[in-house]
């Protein structure tokens, strides 16, 4: 990834990852602040609401809170929105700046009664962090050593009571102890249409950008059920919206401003982009439909394995496009006919274009 003149990232839009400091700095403009604003995640807003609440009546610090699934669903946006609920102030960290106990005892040791710690990306930290942290999350305490060799002496450091919101995209990387240790895990999923449109809707509101529902409808289809890349579309049809003006104000988009915004980024109606349409084409073409293996695959379009695996495979599972077999991936019914083919493996696979490989 590179950085423009503009200071974003030349980024594929439907990467569901945080990518550019612009991005960022959006994305705090556009956060719901409190539970009733976040749309969607009916039942986990329900059981977080009930774990805020009973805290609130017992007048102690809510229990500890592990937040798992795809990135750009909401996570952060409800650690803030927990500190905020629960009226505590929130410290904000993550994972891969925990290389060290050491970082960990800086971090814990410096924490106000009370206060909400955020670690994102969790199952990042270093092992030996988790273990301080075992001990912090259960007692409130940690013991640090002093000393070096066989003169080393732990001495056992009181912490201020404080709330820990974990987030993780890979809660089967967590050791079991820690995921234990958190009396609440929340499940998100992916958004459905109606509840994209309602995030869309906010924001534009939010941008100052007059939109129609069959324009929004026509972003929530392709945004992958996920709020950030919704967020990253929208903008990218303002972009347009203000470089095509239809009405002279350049704050207004339809459908047809919608449609040639995201045609022109390569995202299609189903949201899919450059590099799953690639991964797509090989299955189809080069494989007249699979199976094909995952190692062969990222070969054969130049990616990373781990990206084909984590980013493109799940989206195209989760869309009906292909199927996991033991033997490889392979492609559906659904898969010919988005690709215009009329009734799977056959030479009229051979007519599909393979130029943007
Ligand atoms: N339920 C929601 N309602 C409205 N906006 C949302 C919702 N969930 C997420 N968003 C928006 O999507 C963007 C990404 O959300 P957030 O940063 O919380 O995702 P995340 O799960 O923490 O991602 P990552 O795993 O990459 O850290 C934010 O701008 C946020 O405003």
């Amino acid at each position: 990834m590179t950085r423009n003149e503009t200071g974003e990232d030349d980024l594929d839009l439907t990467d569901p990852k945080l990518a550019s400091e612009a991005e960022l700095a959006f994305e705090g403009a556009l956060r719901p602040r409190s539970l009733a604003e976040f749309v969607g995640q009916t039942r986990v807003r329900g059981q977080l609401q009930l774990l805020l609440t009973a805290a609130t009546l017992q007048q102690r610090t809510p229990d500890h809170i592990l937040l798992a699934g795809p990135p750009g669903l909401g996570k952060t946006t409800l650690a803030m929105i927990v500190a905020h609920e629960a009226g505590r102030p929130l410290r904000m960290s993550s994972g891969p700046a925990i290389q060290h106990a050491g970082d960990l005892a800086a971090v814990l040791s410096s924490l106000v009664p009370g206060e909400v710690l955020f670690i994102d990306e969790i199952h990042r930290m270093a092992r030996s962090a988790e273990e301080m942290l075992y001990l912090a999350m259960e007692d409130f305490r940690i013991d640090i050593m002093v000393g070096k060799g066989a003169g080393a002496t732990s001495v056992p450091l009181d912490l201020s009571p404080f709330t820990l919101v974990g987030a993780t995209t890979r809660a089967g990387l967590l050791p079991n102890p820690l995921r234990d240790r958190f009396g609440f895990t929340a499940h998100l999923e992916f958004y459905d249409e109606a509840e994209l449109e309602q995030v869309l809707a906010r924001a534009a509101s939010m941008l100052g950008l007059a939109i129609d529902g069959e324009a929004i409808a026509e972003i929530a289809g392709r945004c992958r059920g996920t709020p950030r890349i919704a967020n990253r579309l929208l903008r990218r049809v303002r972009d347009y919206a203000l470089v095509h003006p239809s009405t002279g104000s350049g704050r207004r988009a339809d459908v047809d401003a919608v449609r040639a915004a995201l045609d022109l980024y390569d995202v299609d109606a189903l949201g899919l982009d450059r590099l799953d349409r690639a991964v797509m084409q090989i299955i189809l073409t080069r494989f007249d439909g699979g199976p094909v293996g995952l190692n062969t695959l990222a070969v054969s379009v130049g990616e990373e394995a781990e990206t084909i695996e984590a980013v493109v495979e799940p989206f195209l599972v989760r869309i009906g496009l292909i199927t996991r077999t033991p033997r490889g991936r392979v492609a559906t019914p659904a898969a010919w006919r988005h690709f215009g083919l009329p009734n799977g493996p056959s030479e009229g696979a051979a007519t599909l274009p393979i130029d943007d490989l």
